[in-house]
This record gives structure tokens, C-alpha cells and sequence, in this order.
């Protein structure tokens, strides 16, 4: 209940035309009882305007004459501030009910010119003062409640007992109760908090509130319980309530929900730290741990191992099978990684198909050894990843703290290079780090700056060596090498640098320049009228699993104008194998293009001529381990002899290699051998000294 003071003076204005009535008002306010008025007249209802903008009055009697309801309404609206001061209408005694109108545009009350006796006006006006303010308090409760009800903060309050006095709706929310439970009940029943890491009950902040008579912050870490038992990381602010007169009558708390707030700061530390695919530790991380090995290795004086994993052929399955399942592969590997190790080991990935494992607690070389066989046999098994089986290896490298480096770059660099020593030497193998490794790193790393500056500065070219018809003695192709001239080393063999260029990756763009050039050669040639021959492309695995392969050779022919025919491309047993359905896919690709396949080096691989029919091949070329063997003895031949049957059989072009003796060539016309190659009728030859063999044929020899 809002009291008008007793012994204020209350501040009127009057807006009245009518002198004989403004003079009668003014008099009857006059007379002082306990409550004295300010009188303040204007005649013209623009004056009155003007003061209202200039003063703050408790209430306005107006002479209705000077407007109208509507005109009353838009006075109000004109000014917000009149809509909070009361508005008594003078009327005249038969405009009553335009007066009752007017109240219900917005005016407090009315007044008759019978009303205006001291009596009457004076109750007249502490009435509508007293309403108005009560109108104004419960509009401003009404805006406060709804206001605190819609915002997202939860507001709790007690009173200096401790009991609920107020919830708004996001407490209701977080605490599990509603409002008409909470009323009254304990404030301990309805806020119980928790520090997180004691689980102890958190200190009341209401209470503190109260009792420092000042706003408290909770401690970090609360936990509000709810009722059903979920908690909630919350985070506050408590401060005291007072009356009118400056003593507290309880407190008031404003809380919120951290949790989300506290699982995103979570979230973001843990990615900093950590691989977004496989969620293990990420090279910081590691780096961290291996720091951290070095000092528990320092004071227990015993050795860890850091031990680096590269998958074999990985970039095959992403680009055979896709991302996606490249993705989950690795997943799957990082999972049996974990699976097969102790709680106290590290796995983390570096990138790519990269993982580095440490081992903190081993004894010596063999413990390291042992873990990183296990992991391979565990890595090594078929994974059924949607609806592809496949099967993938691993190359380890391992490093020892202290004898392969002393802080965690070295040792980590070392377990590196020991892993492309394992790579190199026929991957799904395990090498330890040798300092002479080392040295062939930093060679490696070197070729491959040469091999990057050969591309861009032209620096490869290629020879040509013919495949000869064994039985007409006629050219009837010729096999691309590749060869570096390197403005400081000279002509370099494909030995030196071809596994550099596919360990690098480099190899894509190699082999691209190689078929482009071969294709530009065989063309030139026929537009030259030479005799048409095919012309053969070796072709490494790295390069034919790219996904853009056969896209590359089907731009290459389109560019360079050859005839698909007359492009053969060798591949080796090892690039079949590696994935026999998708391989099979991109053959009949080529083929359907008209390409001719070759298997090359048959014999040194797998050599499973029944596993090879599932691929559409057109030639097979013998290994020329087998050609060195003829001549040797009675039972020398019989290898290649068999082959060779077989291929006629399977109707293969069937090309022996490594040809270099009368009697190889002899011994091979004689088993209806279709092709040879070798040195006995020409060494590789660069184009134009090939183009000059192709005009006069081989000679002599066949
Ligand atoms: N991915 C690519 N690989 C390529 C490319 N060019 C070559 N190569 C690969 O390098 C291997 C070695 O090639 P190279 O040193 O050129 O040796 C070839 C011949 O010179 C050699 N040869 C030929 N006849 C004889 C002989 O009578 N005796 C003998 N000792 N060697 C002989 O054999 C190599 C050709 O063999 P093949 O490819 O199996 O037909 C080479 O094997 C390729 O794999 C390239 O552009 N890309």
C-alpha cells in the first residue's frame, strides 16, 4: 500500500480557462489541513503543455472544455511522463458522462463543479495520487517478474531465515523445483551446491550475503544439484536485500550454467592437445610426454623407446577407396594400437598415416623390439571397414633415450629415420635407428631437392630400347627409360633416384612427364612415316594407385594424338596385388580405352599366373633372371620354358628380357618366345639414334 506522505506539499497543475473556476480551485487548496498544495494554473491547454515539459507535478486537474477523450489520450501518449501523473477532468454538471468517457481514455477521476469545495477536491486528488502510484508499483512488479522470468540467468532469493522467497524460471530449471514447491521451503533443500573436488556442501553465498552485507561470488568449481540428481557447473553472484531503510531483509542470488561454457574450455584444450580424427595425443602432446620421459628416465636411470610408424601404401586405400575410408582405417589402426599396449605408453599421431608410440617403461632394445612385433601382427590383420576387407602393414623405426639422441627432437627425428630405413627395405619391418642412418637421411633429403629442381628445369630425358620379334627379327616397340642428366653428376640410372621419387611422392609428376614425352616421341615417329611400333611405359604402384591416373592417360593420348593401341603400360606383380578389386576396375578402364597392359619382371614377384587371369593383361614379360639362367646347364631352361607355355596358353604376348647372348635368343626362338629384349640387339638409346635403328632394323643378331 503505497501512503501518500502526510506532510508533503503536493505539486498541482491546473489548466482552466475559466478564471471564476481556476480562482474557486486555488481557494479551496488553499486551506491547509495536513496536506498543503503547490497550485500552479494556466488558462491555455499549451501552456499547460510546456510545463508539464518543464516540471514534475503529482497530478493534473484539466478543464475538459480544452480537449476532448480522444485529445486526452494523445496528450498522454505526447508526453510518457504524464502517463504516470494522474489527470482529474473538470466538467460541467451535465457532462457527466463525457467525464466517465474521459476516464476511460485515461484519465484518474472527475470532478464536478460541486466537487470543488476544499473537502472534496483535497480527497479527490490524494485519491488519485494514491491509486496512480499503486498503479505504477504493480506495473513495475508485473515488468520486473516477467523480466526476470524470460532472462536466461536463474534468480533465487531468501529471506533472513534462509527460506525461498523468490524463484524465476531458469532456477526453476536448474534446480528442479517450481516455484509454488520452493516457496517457503529451506533455501539449503532447494540451492544445495557442492565443491566438485571435495564433494563437501559448498558455503551458503545467500547467508554470506547477509551476514558481509555486501554481493559474494561463489567459489569456482560449485556444482548445483538438481533434484534428479544431474549436477550442473555453476557460477554466481549473491548480494543482500534491503528495505526502505537500509536493513536487510534477505538476499538475492543470480546463477548460471557453466557447463556448457565449462565442456567447451575442456573441448578446446583438448584439441589443442590432441588429433581430431583419431582423438589421440597430437605432436605437442607427445612432445610433451617425451619431455617428461627424459626426467623420470633421468632419475630411475633406465632407457624409453620412441618407436615411429608409417602405414604402407596407406595413400592407396585413400585413393582407391576414398577419404571416408581412409578415415575410419585409421581409426581403426589407432584403435588397435591403444589395444595393444600399456596404459603408461603414449600413441599419438603425427599427421597422415604417421603414429609415434613411446614406451616409457622398458628395460632395454628387445622390450621395444617385442612391442613394436606385437603391434605389427595387430596392425597386419584384415579390417572390415564398411563393405571392403582390407589389410594393411607397417613400417617401424625405433629410437632409444639416451644412446639415439638427448632431448625429444633428436630421438624423435631418429625413430624417423629409422623408419624409412625400414620402408626401404621392403617396409612391414622393423628397424632401430643406426647413426649411419643418418647420413642417408640427409642423402635422401637431398635427392629429392635435385629430383624437384630436375622436374622444373627439364633435366630428365628419356632412352628407348627396342622389343624385337623373335621370329621375324622386326621391331615391334620400344620400352621408355627414364634417365637424369644432373648438370653435376652427370647421367644418372633410374636406380639412383626412382625410389626417392616414390617415397617423395614425387614420382606422380615424373611418371606424368615420362608417358607425355613417350607419346610425344611414338607419335612424332609416325607422323615421320617410320615404322608403327608400340611404345611401352613403366609405371610404379604409387603412381597407379593415383586417383587421377587414368585420367592423366586419356588426357595424355587426347594431347599428344596417339593411338590408345599403341600405348603399353608395364606394371609389376607388386602394383596388382596391392589391391586386386580396384586394380582390376582401373585395368578394364584402360583397356576398354584400348591400352595394351604388360605384366613386367614376371618371376621376381608373386608369379601366380592363375591369381594374374583375373586381370586383363596382353603381354607378360619374363624376368631377366630367368634368360641368365639359359645356357647354364641341361635344366636351366625349364623355368622359363614353363612360363612360357603358360603365357601361350593364357594367350599373352609372352617377351623375354635380359636377352644378351645368341644362345638366350636361340634357346627362346626355339620356345616360340614371341618378343625379346636385351642388349643383344641394342642398348637403350636416346630418340634420334633410336629413330635411326627403327630405318635400318636390327641387324645381324636375329
Ligand atoms: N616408374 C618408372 N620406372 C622406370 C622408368 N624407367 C625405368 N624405370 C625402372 O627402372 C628400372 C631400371 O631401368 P634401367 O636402368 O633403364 O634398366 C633397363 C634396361 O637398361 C635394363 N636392360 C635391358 N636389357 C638388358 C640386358 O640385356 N641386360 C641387363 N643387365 N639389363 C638390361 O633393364 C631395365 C629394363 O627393365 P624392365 O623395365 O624390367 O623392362 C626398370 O626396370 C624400370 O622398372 C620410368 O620411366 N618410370
Amino acid at each position: 500500500m503505497v501512503v501518500v506522505r502526510e506532510e508533503a506539499k503536493l505539486h498541482i497543475l491546473l489548466i482552466e480557462s475559466n478564471k471564476q473556476i481556476s480562482k474557486q480551485i486555488r481557494s479551496a487548496l488553499s486551506i491547509s489541513d495536513q496536506i498543503s498544495f503547490n497550485v500552479e494554473s494556466v488558462s491555455r491547454l499549451r501552456d499547460g503543455v510546456r510545463r508539464l515539459q518543464q516540471n514534475k507535478y503529482d497530478a493534473i486537474l484539466l478543464d475538459f472544455s480544452l480537449t476532448d477523450n480522444k485529445g486526452l489520450e494523445a496528450l498522454r501518449r505526447v508526453n510518457p511522463a504524464w502517463a504516470q501523473t494522474p489527470v482529474l477532468v473538470l466538467v460541467g454538471e451535465d457532462q457527466e458522462a463525457v467525464a466517465k468517457e474521459a476516464v476511460r481514455y485515461g484519465a484518474q477521476d472527475y470532478l464536478l463543479p460541486r466537487h470543488l469545495d476544499n473537502y472534496s477536491l483535497s480527497r479527490a486528488l490524494h485519491r488519485a495520487i494514491e491509486s496512480s502510484a499503486v498503479d505504477l508499483l504493480s506495473v513495475e512488479k508485473n515488468r520486473a517478474l516477467v523480466t526476470l522470468d524470460s532472462i536466461g540467468d536463474a534468480v533465487l532469493s531468501s529471506d533472513l531465515l534462509g527460506r525461498v522467497t523468490y524463484l524465476n524460471g531458469a532456477a526453476e530449471k536448474m534446480t528442479g523445483w517450481t516455484r509454488l514447491e520452493a516457496l517457503g521451503q529451506p533455501l539449503s533443500e532447494v540451492f544445495r551446491i557442492l565443491d566438485s573436488v571435495t564433494r563437501e556442501i559448498a558455503p551458503d553465498p545467500l547467508q554470506r550475503a547477509i551476514d558481509l552485507n555486501r554481493a559474494v561470488g561463489l567459489p569456482s568449481g560449485c556444482v548445483l544439484l538438481h533434484r534428479d540428481g544431474t549436477e550442473r557447473v555453476i557460477d554466481d553472484t549473491a548480494a543482500p536485500i534491503h528495505d526502505s531503510v537500509g536493513t536487510v531483509i534477505g538476499a538475492v542470488i543470480v546463477f548460471h550454467d557453466m557447463s556448457e561454457a565449462r565442456a567447451t574450455a575442456i573441448l578446446m584444450a583438448s584439441s589443442a592437445n590432441h588429433d581430431p580424427l583419431t582423438k589421440l595425443p597430437n605432436r605437442i602432446l607427445l612432445s610433451d610426454r617425451i619431455s617428461q620421459a627424459i626426467s623420470i628416465s633421468h632419475r630411475k636411470h633406465r632407457p624409453f623407446a620412441v618407436m615411429f610408424l608409417d602405414l604402407d601404401y596407406f595413400k592407396a586405400v585413400n585413393d582407391s577407396l576414398g577419404h571416408a575410408i581412409g578415415d575410419k582405417l585409421l581409426q581403426a589402426v589407432a584403435d588397435r594400437l591403444l589395444a595393444g599396449l600399456r596404459n603408461s605408453d603414449t600413441v599419438s599421431r603425427q599427421g597422415g598415416d604417421e603414429f609415434v608410440i613411446l614406451l616409457p617403461e622398458i628395460e632395454n632394445a628387445a622390450d621395444a623390439a617385442s612391442s613394436a612385433k606385437k603391434l605389427l601382427l595387430s596392425i597386419g590383420a584384415p579390417y572390415n571397414i564398411d563393405e571392403h576387407c582390407i589389410q594393411i602393414s607397417g613400417s617401424f623405426g625405433i629410437s632409444l633415450y639416451p644412446d639415439h639422441g638427448d632431448d625429444a627432437e633428436t630421438v624423435l627425428n631418429n625413430a624417423d629415420i629409422a623408419m624409412y630405413e625400414a620402408k626401404e627395405t621392403g617396409r612391414n619391418a622393423i628397424r632401430f635407428f643406426k647413426p649411419e642412418m643418418g647420413l642417408k637421411a640427409t642423402e635422401r633429403q637431398s635427392l629429392e631437392v635435385g629430383l624437384r629442381r630436375a622436374l622444373e628445369q627439364n633435366e630428365f630425358c628419356l632412352y628407348y630400347q627396342p622389343k624385337v620379334s623373335l621370329a621375324l627379327g622386326q621391331i615391334t616397340g620400344a620400352e621408355a627409360l627414364i634417365r637424369w642428366q644432373d648438370p653435376m653428376l652427370g647421367l644418372l640410372l633410374p636406380a639412383y633416384f626412382v625410389t626417392a621419387a616414390e617415397s617423395s611422392g614425387l614420382i606422380v609428376r615424373i611418371g606424368r612427364w615420362v608417358m607425355r614425352e613417350a607419346c610425344r616421341q611414338a607419335s612424332l615417329w609416325q607422323t615421320r612415316g617410320l615404322p608403327s611400333i608400340k611404345i611401352a611405359v613403366n609405371v610404379s604402384a604409387v603412381e597407379f594407385q593415383d586417383r587421377h591416373f587414368v585420367e592423366g592417360v586419356k588426357n595424355i593420348l587426347r594431347e599428344t594424338g596417339l593411338e590408345p593401341g599403341c600405348l603399353q603400360l608395364e606394371l609389376t606383380e607388386g602394383v596388382l596385388m596391392k589391391d586386386a578389386d580396384s586394380t582390376a576396375s582401373v585395368l578394364r578402364e584402360l583397356r576398354q580405352m584400348g591400352v595394351q597392359l604388360a605384366i613386367d619382371d614376371f618371376g621376381a614377384g608373386y608369379s601366380s599366373l592363375s591369381y594374374l587371369r583375373q586381370f586383363p593383361i596382353d603381354i607378360l614379360k619374363i624376368d631377366q633372371s630367368f634368360v641368365n639362367q639359359i645356357g647354364g646347364g641341361a635344366r636351366d631352361g625349364i623355368l622359363i620354358s614353363a612360363i612360357i607355355g603358360i603365357g601361350r596358353n593364357l594367350n599373352y604376348i609372352v617377351v623375354a628380357e635380359g636377352i644378351e647372348t645368341i644362345e638366350q635368343k636361340v634357346y627362346l626362338q626355339g620356345q616360340r618366345c614371341d618378343e625379346g629384349q636385351g642388349y643383344l640387339f641394342s642398348h637403350p638409346l636416346v630418340a634420334h639414334e633410336f629413330e635411326r635403328l627403327l630405318q635400318i632394323g636390327i641387324q645381324n643378331v636375329v
